[in-house]
């Protein structure tokens, strides 16, 4: 029985509880990709490995997860049905690169189980994939993410026109929920949330915006009615925030409390800046991998239940936030990331 499948409303709590009360995404996942030598200078960004270097996709898949994570999230950020065909991809093959994201992932966790004993496929908290979508701004690749500025000409119709397909692709193949990341405004969580709703998607979800301010997401809209939104829809089993710096998290946290009991969600950014034009980031205002980990423990404290990281995180940042939060007060996990060559052994750190 599929992540969800058995009582839909509280698969995310459940999933956490057993979990020992929370759970590591993974990490930048593109930018990683870039690391290993990828070059994302093109409109489709990290989804262009899956047509060029797919071995490259799950090499990363594989290294977040031996880093310690829990949830990986899919290569199909800025894949998108409409940016395939503008490359002369027909319909059924754009479908089918989409379908690949998932693929990729679940072979990488296949791999991982094995290399690992299945100890973790055998127990009651399995590694969830969760099927990346990026925004209708990811898809113009031009940073528009970060800006949510769409002008008028985009309505809602327009974007839940845009969304479809792919939500549907992506929900039937194999995944345990959908990742509907780096949010940029109010209007296309609306689009996300009907789509879900009107679809009858059949696999979880969830919402997660992004802010350079620390009060508002970044089209300026107020990050209590975005996160009303994703609070309203029962489909929608986790809510926060990403690629947004580690400076402006706690505060997020404790906005998004106000409006929800659903368990909240973050995986920051390293701090940097991006350009669009030239897609490059600016490297001087990013935190080190010791600030961002002093951090951990006080979001894990202030609500946040599942924490990872976005852009410019590696797989470095991941295992020490899994090993931070395995410290934590009532964990009951492993004290290290489980690695081939390690024993797994259950504690309860006091
Ligand atoms: C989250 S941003 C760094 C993703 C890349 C952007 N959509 C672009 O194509 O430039
Ligand atoms: N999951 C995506 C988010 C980009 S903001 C990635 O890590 O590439
Ligand atoms: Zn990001």
């Amino acid at each position: 029985m599929g992540f969800g499948s058995d009582k839909p409303a509280s698969a995310m709590s459940d999933f956490l509880r057993n979990n020992g009360g929370y759970a590591v995404i993974d990490g930048g996942f593109a930018t990683e990709l870039e690391r290993h030598g990828a070059d994302l200078n093109d409109p489709l960004w990290s989804a262009k490995c899956l047509i060029d270097s797919p071995h490259l996709v799950r090499r990363v898949h594989l290294d977040y997860l031996e880093a310690g994570a829990d949830i990986i999230i899919t290569a199909s950020y800025q894949a998108t049905i409409q940016g395939f065909e503008a490359k002369g991809f027909s319909k059924e093959e754009s479908e089918a690169l989409l379908q690949k994201s998932v693929e990729i992932a679940r072979e990488a966790r296949d791999v991982y189980y094995e290399d690992n004993g299945n100890e973790r496929s055998l127990r009651n908290f399995p590694i969830l994939v969760a099927a990346s979508v990026g925004s209708y701004g990811a898809y113009l690749a031009d940073g528009s993410e970060y800006s949510g500025d769409y002008g008028e000409k985009i309505t809602l119709e327009y974007l839940k026109k845009f969304h479809r397909r792919r939500v549907q692709v992506l929900a039937e193949s194999g995944a345990d929920l959908i990742a509907f990341e780096t949010i940029p405004n109010k209007l296309e969580a609306q689009a996300y949330a009907e789509l879900l709703e009107e679809d009858d998607i059949k696999i979880p979800a969830w919402f997660s915006f992004s802010s350079k301010d620390g009060v508002n997401v970044v089209s300026g809209d107020s990050i209590l009615e975005c996160a009303s939104v994703a609070d309203s829809c029962e489909k929608v089993l986790a809510v926060g925030i990403n690629c947004t710096p580690p400076r402006f998290i706690h505060g997020l946290i404790l906005s998004i409390q106000k409006v929800t009991n659903k368990p909240i969600l973050i995986y920051p950014n390293s701090g940097e800046t991006y350009d669009g034009q030239t897609k490059t980031w600016i490297k001087s205002t990013g935190v080190s991998d010791v600030d961002f980990i002093s951090y951990v423990n006080k979001w894990h404290e202030a609500g946040a239940s599942l924490i990872g990281g976005c852009c410019r995180t590696t797989p470095n940042t991941i295992r020490a936030i899994s090993n931070n939060l395995s410290k934590g007060p009532d964990a009951l996990r492993p004290s290290e990331p489980v690695t081939s060559s390690h024993s797994v052994k259950y504690q309860l750190v006091k």
